[in-house]
């Protein structure tokens, strides 16, 4: 049975388009007013085709789901709503947690092995012992509190059994199947190359992707991409002349069309009894949902014009996340959180987008081999894949494949890692360099971890911790696969830091988090996070975040960096940490990502003001680039100013750190010695000419040097 990835990744939305979001980091109301339109036909289409997607549990049915890929493709690129595709879960992000096999639809309707497991399981249980009453809204209240925490005792965790652990990380297996069909691959993902809209292009799409034609395509989407770029640009500009005005015309002649619609009748907002009603009942049908949810969008996004009299702007609201946590089967807490950050229609497509999986990217091992050769080999075998875009020179994107992916020869031999787009983007933004120490906070499965060791091509150190021990096999499994040597692999609480070892070069916090980045892998998120989890877990990132930016060498020559990334959505989990970070290290500066996409952080969010240097962080949503939900800021760490010694006593307790850095730091020529008896070992367990000792190692040898970290 053969399998292919059921879409592609839309072209990231380059910075240009993601300034077209105003200061919050909402896209502005112009660029909206322009999509509005085209949103609420998408949605009216797909609500309207859509299967039902949560049927009311008392009814007990099973409701029909069915992927609708759409051909226009620039509507495609502009938010595609779909609805869902049955799931059947697999590994595929090794570099988040092993992986699921959403990518993929059988192609003969063959039934699939399923690995299914929450990527954060093991973060997200570790809190079971955690408890406090921390109210993340109430700010100041909160920090006080977690500077208690900082100065407790580091807290014991249950990271999850070791048994689910091996079955998050085993790669995918699949039964062998039919051919790839180029012609039946699905519209574009990331910028590569055939959105070309002319005839000529068209007929080269419908070509198989070779050796020969993929730099061609290639440069061929990138022109297609700047042509719609520019497209998009004259779309927004006409909009912007056409102003506030058309919309409204716009929704007026919306309103009298669906007035006219059916015998439904005129829309009624039903009031709270009728809501109570309806809650005892189970719900109404589907249906009714469906057309509930698309009035009140309408209705919300021109409320002065179309909202009924008497009734409220927050009814509708609260009507619509009522019903947008029913139809997409989530909690109403999460429901809520996650349609606020969101302006109304772009929440809808954010749900929409968590309904649809992720394209299935690859990232090359450059340790083991070159793109195009991997390329090469796995197109010889049926794979039909392309580069995943020009902002990275390693991934792969594959959208048909008659071999299981995570089970080729060169998949068992090391040359790529299953890995998602999103988590590229925090390695690229650290840039290791070789020859640095670098340390992976928290690292398993080791997706970054092992593209790390390759940007350093395995010179210098990387020190891949997790606290979670039983993930640090499918860790140190990951890392032999892929040929790293330059990898230390340890278990320590990330809080422990610079305690145990500090004086790094750059420092990689990939922290533990909710998922609300990840839903369209991980259903289970929809439904078991509550507000406390996240309370928690932004304490634990911000314990987290001090203590790795402690970790970091201020004085490094080559670098002085960290970086904080998660797949989450939340502010609460990325600029409320960044901002608390700011706050309590004042000796840290936030830098540019040096992404050439995403969003910009939110520099104030529901009445919280953050520094507003948070806006270089940058933030990316599965329905804008195609990509898992995802969080990426960079810190340049720098030396900190002298301090009294009350202060200093105070910064020791805060994070365990001040100090420690200095004396636990690395230092070559102590290490030298080291460095030098373990290459003779090495050349002497090889059977090799073992060179005489040098003067630096007999005068300081490593049994009298004094142990480094
Ligand atoms: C998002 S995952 C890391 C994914 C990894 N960076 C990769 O690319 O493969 C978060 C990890 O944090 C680990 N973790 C949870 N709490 C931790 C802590 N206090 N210290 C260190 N690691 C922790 C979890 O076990 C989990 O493996």
């Amino acid at each position: 049975m053969g399998r292919r990835a059921k879409n592609k990744q839309g072209d990231p939305t380059p910075l240009k388009d993601a300034q077209a979001h105003d200061s919050t980091g909402r896209p502005s109301a112009k660029k909206l007013g322009k999509r509005k339109a085209e949103v609420q036909d998408d949605e009216r289409e797909t609500l309207s085709k859509r299967p039902m997607k949560k049927m009311k549990e008392s009814e007990g049915k099973q409701a029909p789901k069915k992927n609708q890929v759409k051909d226009d493709k620039k509507r495609t690129k502009k938010f595609a709503i779909s609805s869902v595709k049955t799931k059947t879960k697999e590994p595929e992000d090794e570099g988040e947690a092993g992986g699921s096999s959403e990518g993929w639809e059988d192609v003969e309707g063959e039934d699939l092995t399923s690995h299914k497991k929450s990527l954060f399981h093991d973060s997200d249980e570790e809190f079971a012992g955690f408890d406090g009453d921390l109210n993340e809204y109430d700010i100041e209240g909160a920090e006080d509190e977690d500077d208690d925490m900082l100065r407790g005792p580091i807290q014991e965790l249950d990271l999850g059994s070791e048994d689910e652990d091996d079955e998050e990380e085993l790669p995918a297996v699949k039964t062998k199947g039919q051919k790839s069909k180029q012609h039946e691959r699905p519209s574009k993902i990331i910028p590569t190359g055939s959105d070309a809209s002319s005839d000529e292009e068209d007929e080269d799409e419908e070509a198989p992707v070779t050796m020969a034609n993929m730099e061609a395509r290639s440069r061929a989407l990138d022109a297609a991409a700047v042509r719609d770029a520019d497209l998009d640009a004259e779309e927004m500009r006409q909009a912007e002349l056409a102003g506030e005005e058309e919309d409204d015309f716009a929704d007026a002649d919306m309103d009298a069309d669906e007035e006219g619609e059916g015998d439904e009748g005129a829309f009624q907002l039903p009031t709270a009894e009728e809501r109570e009603q309806e809650k005892k009942t189970g719900g109404p049908q589907v249906q009714v949902v469906q057309r509930r949810m698309r009035e009140c969008v309408r209705i919300l996004n021109n409320f002065r014009r179309l909202g009924a009299k008497g009734r409220s702007r927050s009814e509708y609201v609260s009507q619509l996340i009522s019903d947008i946590a029913s139809y997409y089967g989530y909690n109403d807490f999460l429901a809520e959180k996650l349609f606020q950050l969101f302006p109304v229609s772009e929440a809808i497509e954010f749900f929409e987008a968590n309904e649809v999986a992720r394209p299935v990217t690859i990232r090359t091992n450059t340790l083991r081999t070159r793109r195009r050769d991997l390329a090469q080999a796995l197109i010889n075998r049926g794979v039909n894949l392309e580069p995943i875009g020009k902002w990275t020179n390693v991934g792969l994107q594959v959208f048909e494949s008659s071999v299981p992916i995570g089970a080729t020869p060169e998949y068992l031999a090391g040359h790529y890692m299953l890995q998602a787009a999103s988590s590229f983007l925090p390695v690229i933004a650290l840039g290791p360099q070789p020859g640095e120490r670098v340390l992976d906070m928290a690292s398993a499965p080791g997706g970054k971890t092992t593209h790390m060791a390759a940007l350093m091509q395995n010179t210098g150190m990387v020190f891949a911790n997790d606290a979670n021990k039983a993930r640090t096999k499918s860790l140190t499994a990951n890392v032999h696969r892929l040929g790293c040597k330059n990898v230390v692999v340890c278990s320590y609480d990330g809080r422990e830091f610079p305690k145990v070892m500090g004086g790094f070069d750059r420092v990689l916090l990939d922290a533990p988090c909710s998922g609300t980045g990840v839903i369209s892998k991980d259903a289970s998120v929809k439904t078991n996070k509550s507000d406390r989890d996240f309370t928690l877990l932004s304490h634990l990132q911000k314990q987290l975040i001090l203590c790795a930016i402690d970790s970091v060498q201020p004085e490094s020559k080559t670098g002085g960096y960290l970086v904080y990334s998660t797949c989450s959505v939340t502010v609460d989990e990325n600029e409320a940490v960044v901002d608390y970070a700011l706050r309590k290290r004042p000796n840290v500066k936030l830098v540019e990502t040096g992404l050439e996409f995403g969003v910009p952080g939110f520099k104030s969010y529901r009445g919280r003001n953050f520094d507003p240097r948070v806006s270089m962080t940058r933030r990316f949503y599965p329905h804008v680039h195609n990509m898992d939900g995802f969080y990426v800021a960079k810190f340049k760490v720098e030396k900190r100013a002298k301090k009294t010694k009350e202060e200093g006593d105070a910064m020791d307790v805060d994070a365990g750190v001040e100090g420690v850095a200095g004396k636990f730091a690395f230092n070559d020529d102590e290490d030298r010695p080291y460095i030098e008896e373990s290459k003779r070992k090495s050349l002497k367990a090889k059977g090799l000419r073992v060179p005489p000792r040098t003067k630096a190692s007999t005068t300081t040898s490593p049994a009298k040097a004094p142990a480094a970290a």
